[in-house]
């Protein structure tokens, strides 16, 4: 199976380089618009195959999305991300220019890809790669919820004392400083409500921490996470390929479920190899819904800026 993945800088590269180790496609592309940055990042991936023991084949091309023809799944994470006190809502002007050409090149190479979107602000990114290439819902989804998830689900496992593959949580919602929902009451360790183990206080700390972890991780390093975002990006596509039907937060574009239609925004997908298999209805309480109705009004604001784009 062939995985394309645009953009070879921070996130692009560390999901390369975990797919690669973890054997999930047979073949990779870096494609970036850097002259010879994709090739040397493809490279310096492939040299490790001996000491890590992988075959999977990865190489690098710069702007020649020829060698990216027949892709299976295809992931965009070019363009800029945010330095410290800026919102990812901000960089809007410079991403959708390039996530749009980026997708409209994609699709001529590789007409049956599924697309999986990483730029910021990814729902709306999400949104304007649905609207430009007219493709089916189930293949294009967003990235952002399987990090946050991952995010609320380290700070669970740091306020409890606990190990983070013992606790299940999930957030859904737009990608946002304040538009995620940590869903902390359906939150467990082990199938036993997390309420049980950690005081209010403690819970709000945890769901407050997950909403602001990618701008805790800019304001410590100077740019953007990417170590768990292209670690997420990577078990997203495993479940893509490998038709592992997963469970997992997505950005997908609504069409009545939780109320909402004509955004793209975080709900629990099924995840196999036709992409978006199914969208999960989760019974929330009246105060969740009224914190979905609220995200989905932010990410439907945002999508008008689109608008000089999308023409
Ligand atoms: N959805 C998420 O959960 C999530 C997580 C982390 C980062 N991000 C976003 O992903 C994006 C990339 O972040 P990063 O840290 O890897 O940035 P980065 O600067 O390290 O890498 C971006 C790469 O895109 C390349 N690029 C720019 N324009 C291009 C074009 N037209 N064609 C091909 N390549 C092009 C650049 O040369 C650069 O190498 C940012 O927008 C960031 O906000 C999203
Ligand atoms: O925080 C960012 O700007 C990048 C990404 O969306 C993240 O959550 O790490």
């Amino acid at each position: 199976m062939k995985v394309t993945i645009v953009g070879a800088g921070n996130v692009g590269a560390t999901c390369a380089d975990v797919m690669a180790y973890r054997g999930i496609a047979s073949e990779i592309v870096l494609l970036d618009i850097r002259e010879g940055f994709a090739e040397g990042k493809a490279l310096d991936i492939t040299q490790c195959a001996t000491n890590t023991g992988f075959n999977t084949k990865v190489t690098g091309v710069t702007n020649d999305y020829s060698k990216t023809a027949g892709s299976n799944v295809v992931v965009i994470t070019s363009g800029i991300p945010r330095k410290p006190g800026m919102t990812r809502e901000e960089l809007i002007g410079i991403n959708a220019g390039i996530v749009k050409s980026v997708a409209e090149n994609l699709l001529q190479y590789s007409p049956e890809a599924i697309f999986v979107i990483v730029s910021n602000p990814m729902d709306t990114m999400t949104y304007l790669a649905y609207k430009s290439l007219g493709l089916p819902k189930n293949r294009i989804i967003g990235m952002g919820g399987a990090l946050d998830s991952s995010r609320f689900r380290t700070y669970l496992s740091l306020a409890l004392d606990k190990p983070a593959n013992d606790i299940s949580a999930m957030v859904i919602g737009g990608h946002g400083d304040t538009t995620m929902i940590p869903l902390t009451r359906l939150a467990s360790y082990n199938g036993i409500p997390v309420s049980q183990f950690l005081s209010q206080e403690q819970l709000d700390k945890v769901a407050a921490d997950t909403m602001v972890g990618g701008a805790t991780l800019t304001g410590l390093l100077g740019t953007s996470a990417w170590y768990a975002p292209g670690a997420s990006v990577a078990y997203l596509v495993d479940s893509i390929l490998n038709d592992q039907k997963k469970m997992i937060a997505c950005s997908v574009f609504v069409e009545g479920e939780y109320g909402q239609n004509d955004i793209c925004i975080g709900v629990p997908c099924i995840i196999g190899k036709n992409g978006l298999e199914e969208i999960i209805d989760i019974k929330l309480n009246d105060a969740e819904k009224a914190l979905f109705a609220k995200s989905a009004d932010a990410v439907r604001g945002m999508n008008d800026a689109l608008a000089t784009v999308l023409g």
